[in-house]
């Protein structure tokens, strides 16, 4: 960076943020509230550091500025593992686990009899190993530490899990430990030469790689280190990541210097006091504070509707409503629909479209593309038309059957040869083998009744809620779900429940269905986001940071983060928010660490610049039951003054105060007619008329350029309640485009001249939609 770009660039920096990016502690913490420039800080030091590298080639070769490393903490142990895999036993070429390999070698070692016996308990999921292994390795916790801590436990489980981590070979999970493991034989030297450390989104930090930190660290007295996050933004707590690391560092560190970067530059006022009123809930809270000098905003909107299909219709009105009214400064891309549970998105997928409002999904599969949603509709379709072939190819081996291919293949030939339904074809196939016993012969009876029970209960017109069920109950399909997919099968098992729901209100699963293949372009930036608020919503970590090899990184690791984290964009703040479903049991979620839940909505009202919606059914359908819910604990008893039960009223002032915080151009205010003069007396239009109460009125053509749903050009008729030469009186309009009732106060100076001139502004309305 030359000394220019250097100036210039620290020049758009507050004293603080300056403060952080010069100091040349050794040990710096750079403690940022949300929307403080924490990103921009951090985003000045990579800038340098790759601006650094750039020279450094030019001055001291490739090579040796190869040894800049920038990367996650994955891929930054990936390379010092590959130059030096040897010295602990490993091929340098070691590959990583994808976790498809992961469950295969877990089943292997199920199967494994040399494993004693006596401590494997092979009744254990495989999920759930894989799971329990995870998670030892972000607490640092390696095979022979699990072990030791483990060794007189009573827990069946956490003796078996040890047993298999032993047995278990390496994959991402376990790259910080090896480096971990390396490095403490001071074996190598490869982080030796490193003079400085700079850790983002610290909070996130795991036990696992805050120890190795602390490794590198112990290796000289000269290297520094520096780390920027936000502890009340700390909500990876699953993954052993604890907002207490500032605090560790402080304590393992000496002379730590804190810097807290306080001024929020993103919201207005009210929306970080209301965001405040959250997190100061959390119990294990570090003491800190948030203000800004933003405009002083509006009340965030506290919304409740009677359902969540009521809730998914208000958004979808409202977000209409906020694209017009605020008159082209907020669009479609500048709004953010935060869900916290997948099974919800469904509802805003469907009513989103109806209202054609462009959106993008991120974070997730459409509902309809969901696997345990295509798997239920898969078997509702073979029972509806025994002759759908895909179904069936579908569904014969899920849950798993060990349905082997060339039985499957014969059935289907036998299917197309004869020109027979599958039923019939397995029927057929059945009779046809010679051996009574074949491998799979149980099986596919067994299949077959299932097939004929739910074609019977079609025939007896039963209702198709209850026909999802029996899917779901007799094919066991929960435990399906909990041994293959653990760690999200509760997620998935909702959506199958919010399936359900929909057959049970009747609506058309089949047209949803068909509707979902639309491909929609996610080049086109102008479309509101629909996002899941949990973590991958907070955490850009972009692909390419991610050195590995495409191929050789996990897929699924950490399952929905990772798929987020592909199609995210840097954007994670907007204009306008609606956090949904905002009601205890999925904010908090049942079973939530509390404090963390409350840092989860603080995160996510604090992606709001200006307009927050906070919305909460009062019911929710659960397996097609009505059941009632309470708004989320942590909102309430919010002071009176920061908030509202009603939607944002629109005005001038409003649009004024939007612009200034979200830093845009104030829109004309097009209320003012564009023939706003008047002529007092004239005969021409418009024209003055006096009825009999002696009340002039006057008829002209009023323009909204802004105004996407109604006719460009509307006639209005201005009823005024006042002779021309006063001044400043209530008037009244009708036929409004919007067919809402506003009062048009005439502008303080019509009286004045020849010229009257009419202002029509809005004022407080009762909103028409009925929530
Ligand atoms: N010194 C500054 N002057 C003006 N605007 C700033 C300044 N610092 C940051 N901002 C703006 O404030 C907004 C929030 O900044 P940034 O994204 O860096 O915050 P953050 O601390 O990373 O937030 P979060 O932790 O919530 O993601 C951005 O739009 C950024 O451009």
């Amino acid at each position: 960076m030359n000394n220019k770009n250097l100036h210039d660039s620290l020049r758009s920096l507050n004293c603080v943020q300056r403060d952080a990016v010069l100091s040349t502690a050794k040990s710096l913490q750079i403690v940022a509230g949300p929307g403080s420039g924490k990103t921009k800080v951090v985003t000045f030091t990579k800038k340098a550091a790759n601006e650094l590298k750039e020279r450094l080639k030019t001055v001291i070769g490739p090579q040796m500025t190869h040894l800049i490393q920038i990367g996650t903490f994955h891929s930054i142990c990936c390379s010092i593992l590959r130059l030096n895999a040897r010295e602990i036993g490993m091929e340098p070429n070691f590959k990583i686990l994808e976790e498809r390999k992961r469950k295969e070698i877990i089943r292997e070692l199920l199967a494994d009899e040399d494993l004693p016996a006596k401590y494997a308990d092979r009744q254990i999921k495989i999920g759930t190993i894989i799971s329990e292994i995870d998670k030892a390795r972000e607490r640092g916790e390696n095979h022979i530490r699990f072990q030791n801590i483990y060794s007189g436990a009573i827990s069946p489980l956490k003796v078996s899990v040890s047993i298999f981590y032993q047995a278990y070979e390496e994959d991402f999970g376990g790259l910080i430990l090896r480096t971990t493991e390396l490095l403490s034989d001071n074996k190598v030297n490869s982080v030796q030469s490193v003079d400085c450390v700079l850790v983002d989104e610290f909070q996130d930090t795991s036990s696992a790689q805050y120890n190795l930190l602390k490794l590198i660290m112990s290796q000289s007295a000269h290297k520094s280190i520096t780390v920027v996050g936000d502890p009340d933004q700390s909500i990876y707590g699953w993954r052993s990541a604890k907002n207490k690391v500032f605090q560790e560092m402080q304590d393992d560190f000496e002379n730590t210097l804190t810097i807290s970067l306080e001024q929020n530059y993103r919201s207005s006022a009210k929306l970080v006091e209301s965001a405040s009123h959250v997190i100061m809930q959390d119990a294990e809270r570090m003491n800190k504070a948030l203000y800004t000098n933003n405009p002083v905003g509006i009340p965030i909107s506290l919304i409740k509707t009677a359902d969540e299909k009521k809730q998914a219709e208000y958004v979808a009105y409202e977000i209409s409503k906020v694209v017009d009214y605020s008159k082209g400064l907020i669009q479609y891309k500048d709004i953010a629909i935060l869900i916290r549970a997948n099974f919800i998105t469904h509802q805003f997928e469907r009513i989103l479209r109806k209202h054609q409002i462009p959106f993008n999904l991120k974070g997730g599969d459409r509902f309809f593309n969901r696997m345990e949603i295509k798997d239920m509709l898969a078997y509702l379709r073979l029972a509806f038309d025994p002759y759908d072939v895909n179904s069936f190819k579908r569904i014969i081996n899920i849950p798993k059957r060990n349905i082997r291919q060339d039985t499957i293949d014969m059935i289907l030939s036998l299917s197309m040869t004869h020109q027979m339904s599958i039923p019939e074809a397995i029927n057929l196939f059945l009779n046809s083998q010679k051996r009574s016993f074949f491998a799979d012969r149980k099986e596919i009876v067994k299949f077959l009744h299932l097939c004929q029970s739910f074609q019977d209960k079609i025939e007896n017109k039963t209702e198709i809620s209850d026909i999802l069920k029996s899917i779901y109950d007799d094919t066991n399909y929960y435990t399906h779900l909990r041994q293959h997919y653990y760690r999200d099968h509760l997620g998935r098992l909702r959506n199958i429940s919010e399936l359900v729901n929909m057959a049970t209100s009747k609506s058309d699963i089949f047209n949803d269905q068909d509707d979902c293949n639309e491909e929609e372009s996610a080049e086109d930036l102008n479309y509101t986001n629909v996002v899941p608020i949990d973590d991958p919503l907070l955490k850009p970590v972009k692909e390419e940071e991610i050195e590995i090899p495409l191929s050789q990184a996990p897929k699924e690791t950490n399952q929905d983060v990772e798929k987020f984290l592909a199609y995210c964009d840097d954007c994670l703040e907007w204009p306008c928010v609606f956090v949904v479903s905002c009601i205890d049991g999925i904010i908090p979620a049942s079973g939530g660490d509390d404090n963390e839940e409350k840092r989860i909505l603080y995160v996510a009202m604090t992606r709001s610049k200006f307009l927050l919606y906070c919305i909460s059914p009062r019911f929710v359908n659960e397996w097609g039951e009505l059941k009632s819910v309470n708004m989320s604990p942590f909102l309430e008893n919010m002071s009176r003054d920061l908030y509202s039960t009603i939607s944002p009223v629109w005005n001038q002032e409003l649009r004024k105060m939007l612009a200034n915080t979200i830093k845009r151009e104030i829109p004309i205010d097009d209320y003012f007619l564009r023939d706003s003069k008047i002529p007092k007396s004239t005969s021409s239009q418009p024209t003055p008329k006096t009825t009999s109460t002696n009340i002039p009125t006057a008829t002209f053509t009023f323009y909204q350029p802004y105004s996407s749903s109604s006719s460009p050009k509307t006639k209005i008729t201005v009823v005024p309640t006042y002779t021309y030469t006063s001044s400043a009186r209530q008037t009244s309009s009708s036929s409004f485009p919007t067919g809402l009732k506003r009062s048009l106060p005439c502008d303080e100076d019509s009286g004045k001249d020849d010229w009257l001139k009419v202002v029509v502004k809005e004022e407080p309305i009762d909103d028409s939609f009925n929530l």
